[in-house]
Parts: C-alpha cells; structure tokens; sequence
C-alpha cells in the first residue's frame, strides 16, 4: 500500500513515453485527455465513450479493442510491455485489481483509479509556462477540483507576462551582474513592484521599461 507521506509533485517531460489506460468509460477518458497532449496514450477496452473515438480520430490516442477479463497474465504483460505508466480503469474491480498487480510484478508505475496507486494524478492548472499540480493524496480528489477551480481565479495574465519578464531579465543581468545574489536581489525587486505588475495591463513594453528603471536605479546606487 502506497505510504501517503511519501508523495511528491514532480513535473515529468513525457515525451517518448507510454502511459497504457485501461478502460475507455469516463474515467479513462479524463485520464487519455490529460495525458494525450504529452504522451504515447494507447486506451484498450470493451468500448470507448465518442470523446475517445474523436482523439482517435485526429490521432491524439490509439484504441484497441479487447475482452480483457479474457486475457492471461501472460497476455496482459505483453499489452503493459514498455509503458511508463498504467492505469487500471475499467469498471470492474477485480479486473483492475488484476492489472495492477502484473504492472507492478513487471516494477510499473501504477495510476489507480479506485485506490492509491504509486502515481496520483493532481487537479491541473496550465497557464502558459506557469504548471500547477494539486493533490489531496486520494483522501478527496473533490477538494482538489474545487482548489483548483479557486486557483485558477487568481492567476491573470499578468502571470504569464511577469514569467517572460523575469526570464528576459534573468537573462540580461546574468551580463551584467556577477553576484548571484545580487541578481537574485534585483529580480525579486522587480517581482514584488506593483507598478511593474500593473505595468502589464497598459502594455508589456510599459512593465519592462518599469523593471529596467528599478534595475538601473539600485545598480546606480549600488554603485555609490
Ligand atoms: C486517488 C485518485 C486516483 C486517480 O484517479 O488518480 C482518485 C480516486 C477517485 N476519485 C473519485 C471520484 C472523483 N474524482 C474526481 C475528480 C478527479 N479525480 C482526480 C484524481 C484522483 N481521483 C486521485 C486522487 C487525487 C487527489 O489526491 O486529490 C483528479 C484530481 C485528477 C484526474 O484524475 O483527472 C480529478 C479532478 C480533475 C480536475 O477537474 O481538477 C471527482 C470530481 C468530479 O469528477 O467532479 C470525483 C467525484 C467526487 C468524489 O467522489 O470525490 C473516486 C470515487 C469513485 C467512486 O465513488 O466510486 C476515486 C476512487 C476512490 O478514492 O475510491
Ligand atoms: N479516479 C477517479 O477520478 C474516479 C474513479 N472512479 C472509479 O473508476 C472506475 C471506472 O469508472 P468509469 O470510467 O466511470 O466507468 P465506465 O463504466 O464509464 O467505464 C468502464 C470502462 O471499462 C471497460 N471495461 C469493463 N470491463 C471490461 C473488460 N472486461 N475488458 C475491457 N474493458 C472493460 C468498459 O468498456 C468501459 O469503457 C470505476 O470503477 C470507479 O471505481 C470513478 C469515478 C472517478
């Protein structure tokens, strides 16, 4: 059983890799839309819902059609064969149960849908380049949307824009100024200035040039 304190959020480069669902009902649904935008997602079951059919259709995921309470042990191994990650969610219990545990017998990282596997899958929040993963450790997956939902009324678009400044800034001063700790001094200045962040809803350009005044007066006074 998976030791609830043990978990981390860590954000993944997919790419390359196959995550393998099993069970195309709602569920196996939500999980094929999560991971077909950055993963080989293949789906196998008995049906598969018309959202499913469509990522088919424009090639996000491939479906296979298959009885799996028919299928041996054996049989299942060879189905699982180089995933990255498995996820058991027909709806039967007993079939999931059997799944899992040839995944993990073949050391797979396991996402289960009616209990907690060795991988949970947060509530996401994209913004851009701002990634936000919430979890509550299976105890409610309720709160999860819910907090994700709360979350995602604070982020603005100012967020995505302060992350292109701060990059570029970074950039720049990584020229300019030797000591880390200065630049890291001088970013944060700039971070925490609500001009800078109101800046951005006159225009980009009208916050960069805010941010590049505040860098130029403490390099100058630095200075002194
Ligand atoms: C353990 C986990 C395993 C896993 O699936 O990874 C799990 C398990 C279960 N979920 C159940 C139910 C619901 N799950 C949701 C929604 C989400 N479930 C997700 C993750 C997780 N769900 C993992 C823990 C996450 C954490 O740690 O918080 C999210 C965050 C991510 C995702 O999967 O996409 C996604 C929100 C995405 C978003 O929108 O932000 C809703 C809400 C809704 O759909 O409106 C309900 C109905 C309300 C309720 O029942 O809570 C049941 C009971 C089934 C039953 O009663 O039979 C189980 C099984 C059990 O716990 O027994
Ligand atoms: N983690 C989560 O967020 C949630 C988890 N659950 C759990 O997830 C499970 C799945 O839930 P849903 O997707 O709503 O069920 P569903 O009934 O919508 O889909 C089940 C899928 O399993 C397939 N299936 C069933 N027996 C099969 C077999 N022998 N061979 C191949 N495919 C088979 C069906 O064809 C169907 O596509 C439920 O049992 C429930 O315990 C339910 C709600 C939320």
């Amino acid at each position: 059983m998976a030791e609830k304190n043990n978990f981390l959020p860590l954000m993944l480069d997919l790419s390359g890799r196959k995550i393998i669902i099993f069970g195309g009902g709602s569920v196996g649904e939500r999980k094929a839309e999560l991971f077909s935008g950055c993963a080989d997602t293949l789906v196998f079951s008995l049906e598969f819902s018309q959202r499913l059919q469509e990522l088919e259709a424009s090639g996000q995921v491939r479906l296979f059609r298959v009885d799996l309470l028919a299928a041996s042990d054996s049989e299942l191994r060879k189905l699982i064969s180089g995933a990255f990650i498995v996820i058991p969610a027909t709806s039967s219990f007993e079939l999931n149960r059997k799944i899992t545990l040839v995944a993990r017998e073949s050391d797979i990282l396991i996402n289960q849908v009616d209990a907690l596997g060795s991988v949970v899958i947060p509530s996401v929040i994209k913004r851009g380049d701002l990634v936000i993963g919430i979890s509550t450790l299976g105890h409610s997956p309720a709160v999860s949307k819910y907090t994700r939902r709360q979350i995602e009324g604070l982020i603005t678009p100012a967020y995505s824009d302060m992350i292109r400044l701060q990059d570029e800034l970074r950039t720049y001063l990584k020229q300019y100024v030797a000591e880390q700790r200065k630049r890291k001094e001088l970013l944060w200045k700039v971070l925490e200035n609500e001009a800078v962040w109101n800046g951005f809803s006159e225009s980009y350009e009208k916050a960069e040039e805010r941010a590049y005044a505040i860098i130029s007066d403490c390099l100058e006074n630095s200075g002194k």
